[in-house]
């Protein structure tokens, strides 16, 4: 369900850029696909928010996400009242926007980790050697991944989750660069001229200089910049990074039996973020007796 959606927000549609061809939308399918991946959602969150209301429901001992929403619905005296569809879109917004670019980001790190066993080998080392035998990996340990984090920086230059950003509209008429941008265009972004070897995976290029992807090196932006940037830009890279380092730090991998690096498939699904096409099939040895 998410994988469509994330498709359908995404992928290439002509009528959004040539507006008087809209009608071949109904004629392509997609106008329905829409309808019906809006029903299978709206049906999705009913049920979410009717088990939430539900007073025979168990109480949890933290309030999730939906709680805290209904509660500010609740309250009738906040500045901004929230319609059960604005509760709706704004799960649909933290679920869709949370969880889909956090896994490609892993999923694609682990594809480059295990076809490049020189960059696993040294990450590993750099985790194990900071977080020794302790069997989690804390926030703590994070700001001494320096290698790790240069890894993070390289599956993020090299396979942007949302490599389009959310689709953005120019507000009025502007001149950048001498070109003249009217208002409402559909705006993108992305120069794959920044970079030496830019098809290569290599973590190193990030050592030994300050660039990052909090918006000020517009070469790096996989959170987007400015006002319209990723609000959850530090959660979602601790996420990323805590979970990495686990991996790295308990696991051993490998590929299946009789499948080699270049057999994987390494097709992107171009959608509003970028999914491997095929599923990773990846052997896990704990690294721990
Ligand atoms: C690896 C992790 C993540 C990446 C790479 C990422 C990337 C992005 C990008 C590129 C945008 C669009 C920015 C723009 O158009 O300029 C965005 C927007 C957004 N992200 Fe993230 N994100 C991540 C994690 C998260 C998480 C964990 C959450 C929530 C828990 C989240 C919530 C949002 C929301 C709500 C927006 C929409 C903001 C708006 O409408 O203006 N993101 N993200």
């Amino acid at each position: 369900m998410l994988e469509e959606f994330q498709e359908l927000l995404g992928g290439f549609k002509i009528g959004d850029f040539f507006p008087s061809m809209e009608f071949l939308h109904t004629l392509t399918g997609v106008k329905s696909r829409l309808r019906n991946t809006f029903r299978r959602f709206d049906h999705f969150f009913d049920e979410v928010i009717e088990e939430h209301i539900n007073p025979k429901r168990e109480k949890e001992e933290h309030k999730d996400l939906v709680d805290v929403l209904l509660e500010i619905q609740k309250n009738k005296d906040t500045e901004m009242p929230l319609t059960m569809d604005n509760l709706k879109a704004i799960i649909l917004d933290m679920f869709a926007a949370g969880t889909d670019t956090t896994f490609i980001t892993l999923d694609w790190g682990t594809t480059e980790l295990i076809t490049d066993p020189k960059v696993m080998e040294k990450a590993q080392a750099e985790v194990r050697s900071i977080v020794g035998e302790r069997r989690t990996v804390m926030e703590s340990d994070l700001p001494r991944l320096h290698y790790m984090k240069a890894v993070v920086k390289e599956i993020f230059r090299v396979h942007p989750p949302a490599p389009v950003l959310v689709p953005r509209e120019s507000m009025e008429d502007i001149t950048i660069d001498g070109y003249n941008i009217p208002a409402k265009t559909r705006v993108f972004r992305r120069d794959p001229e920044s970079w030496m070897n830019p098809e290569t995976f290599e973590p190193e290029r990030f050592i030994g200089n300050t660039i990052d992807f909090n918006g000020n090196d517009f070469e790096l932006t996989p959170f987007g910049a400015g006002r319209r940037g990723c609000p959850a830009i530090t959660f979602g890279t601790a996420s990323v990074e805590l979970a990495l380092a686990q991996l790295l730090h308990s696991f051993d991998w490998e590929l299946p039996p009789g499948i080699q690096a270049k057999d994987l498939d390494m097709t992107e699904v171009f959608g509003i973020t970028m999914h491997r096409r095929s599923h990773l099939i990846v052997v896990a040895k704990s690294h721990f007796p």
